[in-house]
């Protein structure tokens, strides 16, 4: 049975939203709505321009016999500033304060719409590079790596500080805990990443580095090639740094546990928006 425009429109627009990154062919419209192709064509040209005005998305067209549409999600510069200011405000809040310069962030990072927002804005900042699979480590870090693994479509891995024996053989690395100077280890099952995959690292919080420098000492050992690291947020580490290009979306730039007083601002990213 025909279906209208409007309702065409309405439940492509549902579809490609809920497959980011996936090649749609033109014929499964056509099919799934009982309507031409050139009438599907005109239907995407409305969706691509509303997302296009709205920064919801690119609607990329791949031509060809084995062409079709793929919906990439976006999030605009000015978007990802008010949120991020946003973010910056919430933990500004003395109650977050953990001894260490730490932050609490746990209740953050299980606030969904908190990860669909952060897991756009990173899949946003490497739009057009080449991803494989994004890396994290257990606990705090496996939201934020799932949210962006949804956004750009790919398998996220979990890098493990314990062995355990439901992750079959594994490959180790040690690395210098930045934060307390202590030799740490961590590991990953052999299966999760192929010779040659492009991994993107994030965590939820880095201090010292020295975590996320272990995640790319074991990037080296799999023989993987590291597309970049974003964090959720940095702390003001006064000490010399494991890891030097990063992205961080926020950056505690003052925590004293004598005052209780904390204060928090958007990231290095915040400069890199237009
Ligand atoms: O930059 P560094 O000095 O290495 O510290 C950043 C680490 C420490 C903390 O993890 P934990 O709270 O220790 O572990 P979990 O995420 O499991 O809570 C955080 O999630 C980063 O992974």
């Amino acid at each position: 049975m025909k279906v209208r425009r409007s309702e065409r429109l309405i439940d492509m627009t549902h579809y490609l939203l809920d497959h980011p990154h996936e090649l749609i062919s033109l014929t499964f419209f056509a099919k799934r709505y009982d309507s031409a192709k050139s009438s599907i064509s005109e239907d995407l040209a409305i969706v691509k321009k509303t997302f296009n005005q709205r920064g919801t998305g690119i609607l990329e067209t791949i031509p060809g016999a084995a062409g079709g549409v793929k919906f990439i999600p976006t999030i605009t510069s000015e978007e990802t500033k008010g949120y991020l200011q946003e973010l910056a405000n919430r933990l500004s809040d003395q109650t977050r304060l953990l001894p260490g310069g730490y932050v609490y962030l746990s209740d953050l990072l299980g606030e969904p719409e908190l990860l669909r927002q952060v897991g756009r804005i990173i899949a946003s900042k490497y739009l057009g590079q080449e991803i494989d699979a994004v890396m994290t480590v257990a606990t705090k870090g496996v939201p934020i790596a799932q949210a962006v693994s949804y956004y750009l479509n790919v398998p996220f891995v979990i890098v493990r500080r314990d062995s355990k024996i439901t992750e079959g053989s594994t490959v180790s690395v040690n690395y210098v805990s930045g934060s307390s100077e202590r030799i740490e280890k961590m590991e990953l099952s052999k299966r999760s990443l192929k010779r040659g995959s492009r991994v993107l690292v994030v965590d939820d919080f880095m201090k010292g580095g020295g975590t996320i420098n272990g995640m790319q000492g074991l990037i080296e050992e799999f023989e993987a090639e590291l597309v970049g690291v974003t964090v959720f947020a940095e702390a003001n580490f006064k000490g010399k740094r494991a890891v030097t290009d990063y992205t961080s979306l926020l950056y505690v730039e003052d925590v004293d546990t004598q005052t209780k007083s904390i204060s928090v601002v958007p990231g290095n990213y915040f400069n890199e928006l237009d």
